[in-house]
């Protein structure tokens, strides 16, 4: 770790002289928060010392967001007590709790997109830091012994419009960290993360906990959740369920925690399902440099095929590709027999292809119409979609079932989606193009934000649309799903350099292959 130099925020206010944040304790107490009818926080309890990573679990629309936004001062209670260092304080705006020492990076980044990285941090400094150009200097080297404490390179100097999901979220970080706190909150940090982005976080969070920071972090990924963490609190319909100590949780343990009752760990396909089915979709030398260098491969009637690479290596390109929202500079697609060139999404969904994008929340809702209304929005275009506009009662019927299928959680489908939590917002998009019924679906990151026990049950539709013969492409950085596939195409540098069959494609040989290719595609 880089020594904070004197006089700067990061030796400021708590620090002790070492550098170190001097140990403190953090008490949410019976806190209780209703959004109508809807009980989201029911008494809830909880404690963080200085020093240790408490993790907070549960599933989607447990509550888990609402109380950090409490803790926050975004949201307002409607009763309990929050206290640090055994001394109540109220926390009734964001400027409160930052002074207060406590820091929060949430699900949505509130990022200005047409800033830099550097102006975006600026945000997060002192008020005297913000003025004038004087403070220029002073910011950027603030910002850059952010930098070297987060062992992270944050490009300072671009719009954060530009930069990679897991780039803006070291932003989102940098800006908490240019003042001192003594409590930092990470809602779902490393849901679009690669394995090796997550481990440089990881190595940060270490750091903020060696020099005293008290780390309140919210994950579905519950591995890492047993490498990170001390302690673990599983909240479940607004109830704390339980609290652990880490060491004594296995995944299984802790999964049970969350839902309530056993899951099954996912079983590998038998890879032979769709063995000798006609090919749907036939990619050949498909390019647009420098993300797509060649791709070429054939996805068949009722085959789920995976495509596995690292942050960089064309996966989202090629989807983009595949629906043209993005026009290819080469090679050629057959669907059906037929040459395939489509001139948009809109294209695409005519033609039966269907992409659900990895950034839904930008891409795929409109977050302040009714769930209902966003529950349309993937047939725009198709027959479908015409049929609801005249029709509306059986499109609320239609949106009832995909709520009930899917477990979302809300008190009615005329609710906007900006009131569902972050992974209920996933399952309405994800659930929404499952149900079109394409004859290719390709989906992005299927169950990033997305609880354990849902997962499951968008494993099970994704099986069972692929049973009735759709054409399913899988692109994800959780290697384990994958094992949902019949085999895996990896993707290197624009290029499609292997393929795996289910049996073999292990999270270790599907990495291993991400960095260096073993055996041509066929
Ligand atoms: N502003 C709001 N208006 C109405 N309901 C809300 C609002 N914010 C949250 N809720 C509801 O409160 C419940 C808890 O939501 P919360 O976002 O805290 O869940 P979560 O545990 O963070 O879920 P996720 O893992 O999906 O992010 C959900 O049912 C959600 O729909």
């Amino acid at each position: 770790m880089t020594p904070a130099r004197e006089g700067s925020p990061l030796m400021s206010g708590t620090c002790s002289s070492e550098g170190a944040v001097t140990a403190s304790r953090l008490e949410m107490t019976d806190i209780s928060k209703r959004f109508g009818g809807l009980r989201a926080v029911d008494r809830v309890t909880i404690s963080l010392r200085g020093g240790e990573v408490l993790a907070l679990c549960g599933a989607n629309g447990a509550g888990k967001s609402t109380l950090v936004r409490i803790l926050a001062g975004v949201e307002h209670a409607d009763s309990g007590q929050i206290a640090l260092d055994g001394v109540p304080v109220v926390i009734d705006r964001p400027e409160t709790a930052a002074h207060h020492g406590l820091s929060f990076v949430h699900q949505e980044l509130n990022l200005v997109p047409k800033f830099t990285g550097l102006q975006n941090m600026a945000m997060g400094a002192d008020r005297q830091s913000r003025l004038g150009l004087v403070a220029t200097k002073r910011l950027r080297r603030l910002a850059s012994e952010v930098q070297e404490r987060l062992g992270y390179r944050i490009p300072l100097d671009v719009p954060v419009d530009r930069l990679s999901v897991s780039d803006r979220w070291m932003v989102s970080l940098g800006r908490c960290l240019m003042r001192s706190a003594k409590f930092v909150v990470l809602d779902e940090p490393t849901a679009s993360f690669t394995d090796d982005e997550a481990e440089k976080l990881y190595k940060v969070i270490k750091e903020l906990t060696d020099s005293g920071v008290g780390v309140l972090y919210i994950s579905h990924r519950l591995e890492e959740v047993l490498e990170i963490s001390d302690r673990v609190t599983v909240l479940r319909n607004g109830s704390v369920a339980g609290s652990y100590e880490t060491a004594e949780l296995t995944v299984s343990s802790l999964t049970k925690a969350i839902v309530g009752h056993e899951v099954e760990a996912l079983a590998h396909r038998r890879g032979d399902a769709s063995t000798g089915a006609p090919i749907r979709l036939s990619v050949r030398d498909l390019r647009r440099p420098p993300n797509v260098v060649g791709a070429s491969f054939d996805l068949r009637r009722g085959e789920i095929v995976g495509v596995a690479g690292l942050v960089g290596s064309g996966r989202t390109e090629l989807a983009r590709l595949l629906i043209g929202a993005d026009q290819a500079a080469g090679g050629e697609i057959i669907l059906d027999g037929k040459p395939y060139a489509p001139r948009g999404p809109h294209d695409a969904i005519r033609a039966g292809v269907v992409l659900v994008p990895e950034e839904r929340r930008s891409q795929a809702l409109l977050l302040s119409e009714s769930i209902e209304r966003n529950l349309a929005v993937a047939s725009h275009g198709s027959a479908r979609h015409l049929m609801c506009r005249f029709r509306p009662r059986r499109s609320h019927r239609a949106a009832v079932d995909i709520v009930d299928e899917l477990g979302i959680k809300t008190d009615g489908v005329t609710r906007p989606v900006l009131s569902l939590s972050g992974g209920n917002q996933q399952k309405v998009v994800v659930g929404n193009y499952l149900r079109t019924r394409p004859s290719v679906l390709v989906l992005d990151e299927p169950t990033v934000g997305v609880d354990v026990g849902s997962r499951e049950e968008i494993y099970g539709i994704i099986t069972g649309l692929a049973g009735a013969g759709a054409s399913i492409l899988v692109i994800s950085s959780d290697f384990d799903e994958l094992a949902v596939c019949d085999r895996v195409l990896v993707m290197r540098h624009g290029a499609i350099v292997a393929e795996v069959p289910s049996h073999r494609a292990t999270k270790g040989h599907l990495t291993r292959l991400c960095f260096e290719a073993e055996q041509p595609a066929a």
